[in-house]
């Protein structure tokens, strides 16, 4: 690369006013880096805190307690390690996907944290809002009628919302005996139109990887560009359905999230993902057809089917074997030639 990549930062102050300085921002950001970050954005502080406190005492219970609501293979439930990523084995993480719809059963009850439910929600909402104001831009700059990807992905009532949001906790690796050549989350590329990620401060570990030039192009180059956690600022990417969807110009790119060198922190890392998905009989289609079209629900079972999430008793069964922290790691040989995995 010529110059030094980075991750830009776009401020949404006074939105409506400056539109379109806003819409030009986005897509140069989301057609070079395909990663922006956003301030300003209207969720507060309080928000971010509360949903991070929830993920930590959801995580906080027992490995049977949240095995209740476990992976049902749709990409929502609780999974332990079960992520496979082909090129580096499975993410060093466990996750807790909620879902606006289709929900029943997937909830953690009030018995084991009161108000679950409501407090993730009231978190989801907002979120969604702000994402829709985003995609409204970029279906302005694409030449689409402007709600075109907030009827694709904001249910109407009828219950088809495919919208993922998901809790992820990397460990505390202090004191503890792993591998290091495995990934807290291995190279990939998220399968949604559009993600927002909220990290915190401190907890540093993830580096994209810009210049991906197809949807199908799976060579992730070797320039890897850390995106640092700033307070209140919300990591956005383009995922492979808004690439698809944009004929290939906006660009999902490839991430990942490191483990810690020998002198870093190793304490935990949570995150927060919110993943704007098409709902399942919309119909993902650019405007110049370069792609055939497909419909929501059929992308995101391919995706669970390649990250290994599509069984829900394959999943629910590795999430409660034995723990990934060994005495003596066992060396895992990662091949020379890294395959990476879109999902
Ligand atoms: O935890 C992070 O910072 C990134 C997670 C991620 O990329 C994902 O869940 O798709
Ligand atoms: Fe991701």
């Amino acid at each position: 690369m010529p110059h030094a990549i980075e991750v830009p930062c776009i401020s949404l102050r006074d939105f409506d006013a400056r539109r379109l300085e806003i819409t030009e921002e986005l897509m140069n950001a989301s057609t070079q880096v395909g990663f922006f970050t956003l301030k300003d954005h209207g969720i507060s502080m309080e928000q971010i805190q509360d949903a991070f406190a929830l993920s930590e005492s959801f995580f906080a219970l027992p490995d049977d307690i949240k095995a209740k609501t476990a992976h049902n293979g749709k990409n929502m439930g609780w999974e332990k390690n079960a992520q496979i990523r082909p090129s580096t084995g499975a993410d060093l993480k466990e996750s807790m996907m909620m879902q606006f719809a289709r929900m029943e059963g997937m909830w953690p009850s009030d018995d084991d944290i009161p108000g679950f439910r409501a407090r993730a929600e009231a978190f989801m909402f907002p979120v969604q809002r702000l994402s829709v104001k985003v995609m409204e831009c970029f279906a302005d700059a694409l030449g689409l009628p402007t709600d075109t990807f907030t009827e694709a992905t904001v249910d109407p009532g009828v219950g088809d919302s495919q919208t993922s949001c998901r809790f992820l906790h990397y460990y505390d690796l202090g004191g503890k005996g792993y591998d290091p050549n495995r990934w807290r989350c291995g190279a990939h590329t998220d399968f949604a139109l559009l993600t927002l990620l909220f990290q915190r401060p401190g907890e540093f570990g993830l580096e994209v990887c810009p210049g991906r030039e197809f949807v199908g192009d799976h060579d992730m180059g070797n320039t890897w560009v850390p995106v640092e956690a700033k307070e209140g600022h919300i990591v956005c990417n383009i995922g492979d359905q808004l690439m698809r969807w944009s004929d290939d110009r906006l660009k999902s790119t490839f991430h990942r999230v490191r483990l810690p060198k020998p002198d870093e922190k190793k304490g935990p890392r949570y995150s927060i993902g919110f993943f704007n998905q098409a709902r399942s009989d919309t119909i993902i289609q650019g405007p110049g057809g370069r792609y055939p079209p497909i419909t929501g629900g059929e992308f995101i079972a391919n995706a669970m089917k390649r990250d290994k999430l599509g069984d829900a008793k394959d999943v629910r069964a590795a999430s409660l074997s034995a723990d990934i922290f060994v005495k003596h790691a066992t060396p895992f040989t990662r091949p020379g030639q890294l395959v990476p995995v879109v999902g």
